[in-house]
């Protein structure tokens, strides 16, 4: 226990104001002077001078003293005694805190025993409050030094492990600047000065280190490479648009041979903001998947608008017969099959086409750059396929094979058409083997798979059970595509509306289709006339499979509308899902057959294509897995990459996207720590 603590200062101004008092007696008897009035002045400031600082001192005192009596049963005293600890300098305000102190300690303490020191200084700061530091130790003269260490803005962890993982990766001598979110502490953006020299030179070796990062650190990381100023800068990828609207693309003249070789479709913009595209000369088809809902539809439209704005010849096939109905009369739009017949017939047309353009370059009458382009859209092709085969035992001449023959067409049409500038965008429910496995892979080499896939799905899609598996939920549009690299990249693809479905208070959308109106119209809407019926007596012979598939493709000779103009009513056959109508009269479409088995299936649970529930160790993580990563409120993720953590060696660094809300993130956990996990299931 240390003395009592006093307070000086009392004493000297007692003195003082004494002095003062005798002054002022010798001045009364000699000769009464003004200058006794500045005496008592000074004696005033003298004392309250003496008093404030005695004061002062004992407050100091008394900020000093828990810190002494934490560390007097170190210093071996035989006493309790201030004199051990005292605060040489003073900061911060008029009582402050102690700057440096000094520590003496007895000469029989062990102060080579490592833990004297740290226990002095760790027991000195927690009782003062404030975080010291060793400034010197002189152990011939039993004494230390304490500092008050600068203050320290408060490190988060994810910032250590920036500046650790950014040093691994750039080597321990570079110098990492650390800007962080001032609200949640989380990292943004790092900028690391290196020594590397030319060992960064080498492309490969810098997206080594970009992806590292990536997967090291939560969330998705671009870098900026300054190779002359040795400096590369880090940032946080920003979040990526939820609606993109397709701009206009308007051509006042024909595309040229160089043109098409040239020509590229918008698919969406990526995480980097930048424009990926489908350029049919290079990859001649492509394959379009998405569930209900996911966007296909309005994706197909952004590249049926593109085509004819850019002039190409655009034939669609609508496999659910309305999702193309405001297209129409669309400028270039040449054709749109709603009907199974004339479905069959347009793409036996497309067939005879290529044919012709093959025999044309065969004899040597035309060559390839004398062919317009041609774009054939084939909107749920398994929708197409179920209803032709049952509409085909209706129609089926005696003798005929029993398989409808136009289901043979399509896989020539993809091995072939490229040569005579046909391309095909093919829309599907869900990845299928019949376009994705063999042969047919390769033509189709533009793909885009919207909204979330199964892991097998991804597996045919991207070769990997985490792409596209655990995409945020509720982002219409959002999907994942083959860059010019052919590496999976996520996008959001272009919006376009589509007329059938907007109404007049629309006006935005209206606009926005105005300018993607085509300015010119080089081929005018088609139609595919009925075959006539033979008469046979008195019976009438329907059209057989043959009859349709042959039949006439001829101009449309109806009223034209025009292709972007709000209605001034809804007509009452309106086409107009989801639009206000007058009378509370819905539109209903035709029932749907077979094919939305395939809508249902792929609106299924989000876990279906995942095996039973077991339990594995981290260091066994698989990419694809779906692990739960919080049992008390059911969260489940997706591992999209499993590495050894540079930092700590003992652990795994798992990045993932939580399987409900798309969210990304990172644990690192032990090799050895026991996760529940779904692995999915062998397709
Ligand atoms: N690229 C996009 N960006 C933002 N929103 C979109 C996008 N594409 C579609 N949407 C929204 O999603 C809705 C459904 O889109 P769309 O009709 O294209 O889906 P779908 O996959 O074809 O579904 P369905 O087969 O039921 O027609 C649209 O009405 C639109 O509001």
């Amino acid at each position: 226990m240390l003395p009592r603590r006093q307070v000086t200062g009392i004493f000297p101004a007692l003195v003082v104001m004494a002095a003062a008092v005798v002054l002022t007696g010798v001045n009364m008897q000699s000769r009464f002077t003004d200058a006794i009035a500045w005496v008592w002045v000074a004696a005033v400031v003298i004392a309250t001078a003496s008093i404030a600082s005695g004061i002062r001192t004992y407050q100091r005192q008394s900020r000093l003293d828990p810190g002494i009596e934490a560390v007097l049963p170190s210093l071996g005293a035989q006493r309790p005694s201030r004199d051990l600890v005292r605060a040489v300098k003073w900061t911060r305000g008029w009582v402050g805190v102690p700057r440096k102190v000094t520590i003496r300690y007895a000469s029989h303490v062990d102060d080579r025993d490592v833990r004297f020191v740290d226990q002095i200084v760790t027991s000195f700061s927690r009782r003062i409050g404030e975080e010291y530091r060793v400034l010197k130790h002189v152990p011939r003269r039993c004494l230390l030094v304490l500092e008050l260490a600068p203050p320290t803005t408060p490190v988060s962890r994810e910032y250590q492990r920036a500046e650790q993982v950014a040093k691994v990766l750039l080597g321990e001598s570079s110098t990492v600047d650390i800007t962080a979110d001032p609200d949640n502490g989380e990292v943004q953006r790092m900028k690391v000065k290196y020594d590397m020299g030319p060992r960064l030179a080498i492309p490969a070796r810098r997206m080594q280190i970009e992806k590292l990062l990536s997967s090291m650190l939560p969330g998705r990381w671009r870098a900026h490479w300054d190779l002359e100023g040795d400096e590369v800068t880090f940032e946080i990828r920003p979040p990526m648009p939820d609606l993109v609207l397709h701009e206009p693309a308007p051509s006042t003249k024909q595309l040229t041979h160089a043109e098409y070789k040239a020509f590229m479709i918008p698919i969406g913009i990526d995480e980097d903001g930048k424009c990926q595209y489908w350029q049919p000369s290079v990859s001649p088809h492509m394959l379009v998947i998405g569930g209900t809902g996911s966007g296909k539809t309005s994706f197909q439209h952004t590249v049926l608008t593109h085509l004819a704005q850019a002039r190409w010849r655009v034939w669609v096939l609508d496999g659910k017969r309305i999702e193309f109905a405001g297209f129409r009369t669309w400028p270039n739009v040449e054709l749109v099959a709603a009907r199974v017949e004339h479905q069959v017939r347009m793409l036996h047309a497309a067939h005879e086409l290529m044919e012709q353009r093959y025999t044309q370059l065969e004899q040597g009458t035309a060559r390839l750059e004398d062919f317009e382009p041609l774009a054939l859209i084939i909107d749920e092709y398994a929708t197409f396929k179920a209803r032709v085969q049952r509409w085909y035992k209706t129609v089926k001449p005696k003798g005929a094979p029993t398989q409808a023959p136009v289901l043979e067409l399509l896989s020539d049409l993809a091995r072939l058409a490229r040569s005579a500038k046909i391309h095909m965008l093919l829309g599907i429910q869900r990845p299928d083997v019949e376009f994705l496995g063999g042969e047919m892979r390769d033509n189709f080499g533009a793909r885009l798979s919207l909204g979330r896939l199964s892991p097998q799905g991804a597996m045919m899609m991207w070769d990997s059970p985490a792409i596209g598996v655990a995409l945020p939920r509720n982002r219409r549009g959002r999907g994942v595509t083959l860059s010019a690299e052919s590496l999976p990249v996520e996008v959001q693809t272009f919006y376009t509306p589509d007329p059938a479905k907007l109404d007049k208070s629309d006006t935005r959308d209206w606009e926005h289709l105005r300018t993607l109106t085509p300015l010119e119209t080089d081929h005018p809407r088609k139609t595919i006339a009925e075959p006539s019926s033979l008469i046979d007596g008195d019976e009438e012979i329907p059209p057989t499979y043959n009859d349709w598939s042959t039949t006439r493709i001829t101009l449309f000779d109806g009223i034209e509308q025009p292709a972007v103009e709000p209605p001034a009513a809804l007509p009452s056959n309106v086409v107009a899902l989801g639009a206000r109508k007058p009378g509370n009269v819905r539109f209903e479409p035709e029932p749907v057959d077979v094919e939305d088995d395939d809508a249902a299936a792929a609106a299924a649970d989000d876990d279906e294509g995942y095996g039973e529930i077991s339990e594995g160790l981290a260091g066994d993580l698989e990419v694809g897995d779906l692990v739960l990563s919080d049992s008390t409120l059911g969260v489940w993720v997706v591992v999209e990459s499993v590495e050894p953590d540079i930092v700590d060696e003992d652990a795994m660094a798992i990045e993932y996207r939580e399987l409900d809300s798309g969210d990304e993130g990172l644990m690192t956990v032990s090799d050895n720590e026991v996760l529940t996990y779904r692995r999915p299931a062998a397709a």
